[in-house]
């Protein structure tokens, strides 16, 4: 019984992504990243590796945390200038805040980054190292894609440091990395139909424009610039 309930609870951490950050010198760096005097939300709390010192110098952390134990944890032990809110960071409303931290948990990265670029705060978050890659990369690379450009659209993106698995306990597979948003004008105004366009593009990533009927130009999908994206979806979608 009780190895039976260990390994439910087991699958249970796995997917809220569970690896606490024990190295405080990666707690202080990612924290050095956040201007001080700020209402900054924080996806992820968990044992408060982030949270605590963020509290220490910001006007207001809301923390929002799916694991209701760790919540309730939370609650008790930051101090008053921490709101804990319970619940699927997906879902939630988000309060209005300056700035955005987490140590994305890592099941739910792109559809967060997604819900992030929408509110465009500025925000310091780790993700797999891979995801950093696709962030960051350049067209025409294998990295390149729907990700890259949806975050692309209201970001400039860099990635600062990487994090080997062992800052984490427990230590996940892959390394992560410390990546900074700084919001950017919209590429467009019409970001959900963008995002139809881009997931139909994609889906033929290695097709010509010209296959697609879209141009007579040979350069295929994956090596177009956000710009020329942008301009095919202006052009295409009459905007
Ligand atoms: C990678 S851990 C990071 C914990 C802490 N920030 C740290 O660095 O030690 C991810 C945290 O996000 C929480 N979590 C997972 N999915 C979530 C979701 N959808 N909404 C809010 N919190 C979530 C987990 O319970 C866990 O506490």
């Amino acid at each position: 019984m009780a190895i039976y309930r260990w390994v439910i609870e087991g699958v249970g951490r796995r997917r809220l992504s569970q690896h606490f950050l024990v190295d405080p010198s990666a707690a202080e760096y990612i924290v050095s990243l956040v201007p001080p005097g700020l209402d900054v939300i924080e996806v992820g709390p968990g044992r408060g590796a982030l949270t605590f010192p963020l509290a220490a110098k910001s006007r207001r952390v809301y923390a929002i945390e799916l694991d209701r134990e760790l919540a309730e944890w939370l609650r008790q032990m930051a101090p008053p200038n921490v709101v804990v809110i319970q619940g699927d960071a997906l879902e939630v409303e988000w309060p209005h805040a300056d700035f955005f931290v987490s140590n994305i948990p890592y099941a739910v990265t792109s559809p967060l980054l997604l819900r992030l670029a929408s509110r465009r705060l500025p925000a310091v978050v780790t993700v797999q190292r891979e995801v950093a890659h696709r962030l960051a990369a350049a067209p025409g690379s294998g990295d390149y894609g729907r990700l890259t450009i949806a975050v692309r659209c209201h970001y400039d993106v860099e990635v600062l440091r990487v994090l080997p698995p062992q800052v984490f306990a427990p230590p996940p597979k892959v390394y992560s990395a410390v990546v900074r948003l700084t919001p950017r004008a919209p590429c467009v105004e019409d970001f959900e139909g963008f995002q139809r366009f881009t997931a139909w593009l994609f889906s033929a990533r290695r097709k010509t424009l010209r296959r697609l009927g879209l141009s007579p130009s040979t350069k295929r999908v994956y090596q177009l610039s956000l710009e020329e994206i942008v301009e095919l979806f202006r052009t295409s979608a009459g905007h």
